[in-house]
């Protein structure tokens, strides 16, 4: 998906009107679809959406709190598919270093698979921890972003 238009605050950030008219034409191919079962025409398009309204949201709310540009960022429980992360390495944060947190071994494993021989690999990385025990190591990045659905227990 083309979501590269430029304003002058940030690299990527698409402006309203085509949000729009891309958020119509992606429903119009949802529309068309048999089925909305796992393929790769069907995953390509929920892709599309999730990058274009999520990492464009969470970069517009940075952004406009200063932060254009963080040298080290946390992904806390980045799961084995760690869209954001790479959706903000690729569009946004092109020269950012990304750690990615997850509590389960096999989740960074994949992930790991996922960003291995891509340009993304050198500044990705995946540790696999509880982060309730590495908790002052996150003093150290600028930016820490908190996976969907972490953490849904009280502690
Ligand atoms: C729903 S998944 C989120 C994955 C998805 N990529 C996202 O951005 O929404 C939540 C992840 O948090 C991880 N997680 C839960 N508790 C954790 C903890 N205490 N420390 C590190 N990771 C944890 C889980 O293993 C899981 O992979």
């Amino acid at each position: 998906m083309a979501a590269s238009l430029q304003n002058p605050n940030s690299e990527s950030q698409i402006p309203a009107d085509l949000l729009t008219a891309r958020t119509i034409e992606i429903h119009a191919s949802i529309l068309k679809l048999e089925s909305l079962k796992p393929s790769k025409q069907v995953n390509s398009l929920f892709t599309n959406l999730v990058k274009l309204f999520i990492a464009n949201l969470e970069y517009t709310i940075l952004s406009e709190n200063g932060l254009v540009q963080p040298k080290k960022v946390a992904f806390v429980g980045s799961g084995p598919m760690p869209l954001t992360s790479l959706i903000m390495a690729s569009h946004h944060m092109k020269s950012t270093h990304f750690d990615n947190f997850d509590i389960d071994g096999k989740a960074n494993h994949m992930a790991r698979k996922i960003v291995s021989d891509t340009e993304f690999e050198k500044r990705m990385k995946f540790h696999t921890c509880d982060i309730l025990e590495v908790k002052k190591k996150l003093g150290e990045y600028d930016c820490i972003f908190l996976a969907a659905l972490f953490g849904m227990s009280k502690e």
